[in-house]
């Protein structure tokens, strides 16, 4: 997969793409079915997927809470496994932002991109102020040379699979139905980062990451699968995070700490994957360290037996 940043000077090898528009965040199912039509829609086209970087909620709101489901690393990955061979990846900015849909339509899917067919949600809006519609896309399609198709909005049971549905499940601590309308866990991505070296004298040290940036899930504690991405750890685990402030230990930034099942090593600086599989209970303050180890213990031996029950 080839991910470019730009839709100027673009590669002549690199063009012609049958593609996917969109935020994509958390590649729900309803992304997989509009990917799918895409790769079904020219089939002599290589698939693609145009998305934006920042989400252009970040670049209009950018002190607003956040809310993403996956930072651009964790979607390229994730876009890769479905077989994505171009993902356009292009910067959301001030020059962006301002075309309007007919600039949008000429300027980067026809002239920039050379894109043969686009795939779009009913719901797809696009241009400057949001102004230009999945319709309008069918006829500047006609005027500057590409297929347009306007793909059906996927539903889960009553709702529609959408990002935010997802965030709502994630809020209420209910990370198998945000996983139902994903197709896929809930996975929280990153490096390893330093804490403040207690969990080792607890008897359970934990692996921290920092939630920067991304849609804080319900505060407590998880059952969880770990994969570890990269170094002599690599593989597969099971183990359990707390996701939160850490009200023993006074008031703390949020992150995601994960005690690894049967595991020993340095795992500082290592990409982790987590994939979040059940939600046990909210952080708590104990009397004692001895009352959080003693609940750690049982928070361990529920998640055991959630995880081999998988
Ligand atoms: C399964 C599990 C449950 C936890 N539950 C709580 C909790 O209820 N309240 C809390 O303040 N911290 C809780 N923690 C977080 C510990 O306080 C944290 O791992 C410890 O402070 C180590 O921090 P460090 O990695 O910065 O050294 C929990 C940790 C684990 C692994
Ligand atoms: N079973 C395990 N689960 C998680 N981390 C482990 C485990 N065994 C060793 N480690 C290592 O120990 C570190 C965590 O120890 P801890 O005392 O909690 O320190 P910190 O406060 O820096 O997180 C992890 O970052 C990792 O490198």
């Amino acid at each position: 997969m080839k991910i470019i940043r730009d839709y100027q000077f673009v590669a002549k090898k690199d063009r012609g793409a049958s593609a996917a528009i969109g935020n994509f965040d958390g590649v729900h199912l309803g992304h997989q079915s509009v990917i799918e039509i895409a790769r079904n829609a020219d089939t002599n086209a290589p698939m693609g997927i145009v998305t934006f970087e920042p989400h252009p909620r970040e670049f209009f709101a950018p002190d607003a809470p956040p809310f993403r489901l996956t930072g651009a690393d964790t979607r390229a990955l994730r876009l890769e496994k479905l077989g994505v061979e171009f993902v356009y990846e292009l910067p959301f900015n001030a020059t962006l932002s301002s075309l309007t849909p007919r600039e949008f339509a000429r300027d980067v899917i026809a002239d920039g991109l050379g894109l043969s067919h686009v795939v779009v949600g009913a719901d797809f809006c696009f241009g400057k102020s949001r102004s230009g519609t999945a319709a309008d896309l069918r006829i500047f399609g006609k005027e500057f040379g590409f297929g347009v198709t306007v793909a059906p909005l996927l539903q889960s049971g009553e709702n529609q699979v959408s990002s935010t549905s997802i965030r709502a499940a994630l809020s209420n601590g209910n990370p198998r139905e945000a996983a139902r309308m994903l197709g896929h866990w809930h996975r929280i991505s990153g490096p390893v980062i330093g804490g403040d070296q207690r969990g080792r004298n607890l008897g359970y040290p934990t692996a921290n990451m920092s939630l920067d940036g991304l849609h804080p899930p319900r505060f407590g504690v998880y059952a969880v699968l770990v994969d570890v991405l990269e170094g002599p750890h690599s593989g597969s685990y099971q183990g359990a995070s707390s996701i939160g402030i850490r009200p023993m230990f006074g008031a703390n930034k949020a992150n995601i700490e994960t005690y690894i099942f049967d595991f020993s090593g340095d795992l500082y600086g290592t990409p982790l994957s987590i994939a979040l599989v059940d939600f046990l209970r909210p952080e708590e303050k104990y009397d004692s360290l001895e009352a959080l180890v003693a609940q750690i213990e049982k928070d361990c031996a529920e998640c055991r037996a959630i995880l081999t029950a998988l």
